[in-house]
């Protein structure tokens, strides 16, 4: 039988209307939220990524604060950009999207950011209070996992979770996320270079691919009735010449797993939904007494 889907779109929909409810809120109390981005470059994904979070900022009543840069721009430049934002009061949260352009120090931008204003969780300050099990802005990516699956009620209590992927946004901070007390998960964080991936994958009650390689994980690595999450997201170019994206997972995957979130249509747009909930956090406890 094929997996139910985990529908990450309508999810994320969901989640932009009861955030416009908590904005209109905020402005009876005189707050109008601001998420800020920083983008550097001409990286067509980056400016499509950009674009959809102003898009959805704009559905729910978030103002927009854009700064762009050119490819050319200096560290300096790019750190005077975060610090520009540090300071408009009329900024609650804000994000530099990633990657930065070659010859860049990411971690040096990063932190440069507010840690009061990281809407993308990333600084080492607030990676650190993850690691400490303490109250901060999560990283968008893996909050989208745990709330995807938390309004699907896939148990995550209890449950052994792979994780494939190390990166910064996604697979290192999500083992973090999982193993926090009120979740309680067992979680097992892998990369391609791992000695048993197949057989590591396959213990898995939750299975997160978020590794960036196309078709890595195959229909024989999951256990029947898993859930799995295609967090990967890589440019390909099809036969007929044209770009698209591809996930983690091979098409077959979808008749093993019990449930499956896709990509597209699955995370990612959670990640989105995830970036306005942080920043409308951070506009709520700006105004709490
Ligand atoms: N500062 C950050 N940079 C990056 C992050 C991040 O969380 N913070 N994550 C990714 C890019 N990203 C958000 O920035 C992102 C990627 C993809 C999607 C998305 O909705 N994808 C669609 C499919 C692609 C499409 O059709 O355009 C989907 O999955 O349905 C949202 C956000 C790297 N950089």
């Amino acid at each position: 039988m094929s997996a139910k889907i985990l529908d990450g779109k309508n999810t994320a929909a969901a989640i932009r209307s009861e955030l416009t409810a908590r904005v209109k809120a905020l402005g009876e109390r005189g707050v109008i939220p601001g998420l800020g981005t920083v983008l550097v470059g001409d990286d067509p994904g980056s400016h499509a990524y950009v674009a959809g979070k102003h898009r959805d900022c704009a559905e729910v009543g978030i103002e927009s604060l854009q700064v762009e840069l050119p490819a050319t721009a200096t560290q300096a430049e790019v750190e005077a950009a975060v610090a520009q934002l540090n300071d408009d009061p009329a900024c609650h949260g804000f994000i530099v999207q990633l990657p930065l352009p070659k010859g860049l120090d990411e971690e040096r931008v990063l932190s440069a950011i507010d840690p009061a204003k990281d809407a993308d969780g990333l600084h080492p300050q607030n990676l650190g209070k993850l690691v400490l099990m303490q109250p901060a802005p999560l990283p968008c990516t893996p909050r989208g996992c745990l709330e995807l699956l938390r309004r699907y009620d896939v148990p995550i209590d209890g449950a052994e979770v792979v994780v494939v992927g190390r990166g910064v946004t996604a697979g290192r901070p999500m083992g973090l996320l999982f193993t926090r007390r009120s979740e309680n998960a067992t979680v097992t964080v892998c990369h391609t270079g791992t000695r048993d991936l197949a057989g590591t994958v396959r213990r898995a009650d939750i299975v997160i691919a978020a590794a960036g390689v196309p078709g890595l994980i195959t229909a024989d690595m999951i256990k029947p009735g898993a859930a799995v999450l295609d967090v990967g997201i890589t440019r390909v170019v099809g036969p007929d010449g044209k770009g698209r994206y591809t996930g983690d997972l091979a098409p077959e995957v979808r008749e093993v797993a019990g449930h499956l979130a896709p990509m597209p249509g699955g995370i990612g747009p959670m990640t989105r939904a995830m970036l306005l909930a942080n920043v409308v956090e951070a506009a709520e406890s700006a105004v709490r007494p």
